[in-house]
């Protein structure tokens, strides 16, 4: 450590010159914000004190002093002495030994946070549907749109209704790389995490979703929006009708057994009928009387075996006890098939048969000719990065062998779904995946969730003064209905509805009968 370059540190300093001289020159307010567990320090100078984040060290708590010009003078954290900073969130900053600002802290931390300033702020998000679109022109009267008025869309409207229930001034800046955020590459966050990290931005509302690893860097409000990891693929289409359709309840092979056992016990049948002395009988007929003839030639043991097999019985049946035992043992086989087939009609005269090639994530998992892929910089990719589920790191393994499933915006991923030639399954967020399934009627939404709990909150700078009255706005307006509220206006369940009626997915599957 050298320098306070921590641009958080720096960050805190600058809005401490806005605090009121007499809250930075209180003592009172001094010990009464000092949190329980930070340690002694040197009362000279300027000190951060850091609540440390070390890995290894869950927890541990320092402090920093830094010498007039900025250079690291003293430094200790629970006995490590090197190393550690990158991982160090600054709790206090202290100057002279007078108290200047925390950031919010654990149990005490309504009464750490900045007085509010009125400044404008900068609000950043992310473009992309329905969260955040840009409009050149009023769909009224064609006007060109200027400031804040260019962006619609849940997230244009929530920080519309916080900044008025809030009351201050915002400008609405979609963020510079058009990432969600992660700090893959050397360890630096980027995206709208990064832009608050570094306070080039004082609020994110955006479809922004609450990780552990995020929660390190910057605060989050409670999640507004419930949301979990989903599939989407492209929609079956209709299946073609064909002339054939009656085979289709059972599989070719079963088709090609049934042939076989047919022709095999009508030779047996044939065959023991022959040596059966109890078969021969004298013939009826009065031209070819008294003369022994057997009924079971080739072609009558074909017919009774086919007769026997549509369920009609013939006019000849075996006499001899080895033919009555192939006889019932045909009969006991036709009648399996017979209710199997049956019960497989029924089931695709009444449900139009359409169905996905994959039906769940472990059906995605244990295959690799459909491609699949996550958005990248998002917290979907670090689920997987992370996971320690067999299966989820078993498709972390494919899609990092396979690059090029990777996608840049969330709309990217969508179009490669609709493009592929049901060759590509997207990994995305169930709002997502719900709201563009209902726009294109061309993609749907496979399977459950692959886990649960995620959800969006909006996030503030460490220690933002918005912290608090944000966290208590988004609660209120969860209570009041407003999030639902907004939330219909822009998922709109009945666009594909006609689409949906005559597309009901069906999950039976021909190898589950038979
Ligand atoms: N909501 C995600 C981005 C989308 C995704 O990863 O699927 C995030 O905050 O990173």
């Amino acid at each position: 450590l050298r320098r306070p370059d921590d641009r958080r540190v720096l960050g805190l300093l600058q809005a401490h010159q806005k605090l009121t001289p007499q809250r930075r020159n209180s003592r009172d307010h001094k010990e009464a914000c000092m949190p329980p567990e930070t340690p002694a320090f040197p009362a000279e100078n300027i000190t951060a004190v850091f609540k440390g984040r070390v890995s290894g060290f869950p927890g541990v708590t320092g402090w920093v002093q830094f010498d007039q010009a900025g250079y690291r003078e003293n430094y200790r954290v629970q006995g490590i002495e090197a190393g550690v900073r990158s991982e160090l969130q600054p709790i206090s900053i202290w100057s002279n030994g007078q108290f200047l600002l925390t950031r919010n802290y654990s149990k005490s931390r309504k009464g750490f946070h900045l007085p509010f300033s009125n400044r404008t702020r900068i609000v950043t998000s992310i473009l992309g549907e329905p969260f955040l679109m840009v409009r050149q022109n009023s769909s009224l009267d064609g006007t060109p749109l200027v400031g804040n008025d260019r962006f619609v869309g849940f997230c244009a409207d929530l920080i519309k209704l916080l900044a008025k229930d809030i009351g201050f001034d915002y400008v609405i800046k979609p963020v510079a790389d058009g990432k969600y955020g992660d700090d893959s590459v050397n360890d630096t966050w980027n995206g709208m995490i990064g832009e608050l990290y570094r306070l080039e931005a004082d609020i994110a509302v955006a479809p922004l979703t609450i990780t552990s690893k995020r929660e390190k860097v910057v605060d989050f409000s409670t999640p507004y929006m419930e949301v979990g990891l989903s599939i989407m693929f492209l929609k079956p289409t209709n299946p073609e009708s064909d002339q054939f359709g009656f085979m289709k309840p059972l599989s070719k092979e079963i088709w090609m057994c049934i042939a076989f056992a047919y022709l095999g016990v009508s030779v047996v049948l044939f065959v023991v009928s022959r040596f059966s002395p109890y078969e021969w009988h004298l013939n009826q007929e009065s031209d070819k009387a008294d003369k022994v003839t057997n009924d079971f030639s080739i072609f009558n043991s074909l017919w009774f075996t086919l007769s026997a097999f549509m369920q009609q019985g013939g006019d000849i049946s075996p006499r001899s006890l080895s033919g009555r035992i192939v006889g019932s043992v045909w009969w006991f086989f036709t009648l399996i098939i017979v209710s199997s087939y049956t019960a497989n009609l029924a089931a695709f005269l009444t449900v139009e048969r359409m169905s996905t090639p994959i039906q769940s994530y472990e059906d995605l998992a244990k295959q690799t000719k459909i491609k699949y892929g996550v958005v990248n910089a998002g917290s979907s990719k670090e689920f997987f990065r992370n996971s320690s589920v067999q299966e989820f790191r078993r498709m972390w393994q494919f899609m990092e062998a396979n690059p090029n499933v990777f996608v840049n915006t969330v709309k990217e991923g969508v179009d490669r779904v609709l493009n592929s030639n049901n060759d590509y399954a997207f990994l995305l967020e169930s709002t997502m995946n719900e709201y563009y399934s209902q726009e294109n009627c061309r993609t749907i939404k496979v399977g459950s969730n692959l886990d649960s709990g995620r959800g969006y909150g909006i996030a503030t700078p460490s220690g933002s003064d918005l912290r608090e009255i944000i966290n208590l706005k988004v609660l209120q307006f969860k209570e009041k209905g407003e999030i639902t509220r907004l939330k219909s206006t822009w998922w709109d369940a009945s666009k594909c509805q006609d689409q949906n009626q005559d597309s009901k997915v069906c999950l039976l599957k021909n190898r589950d009968f038979i």
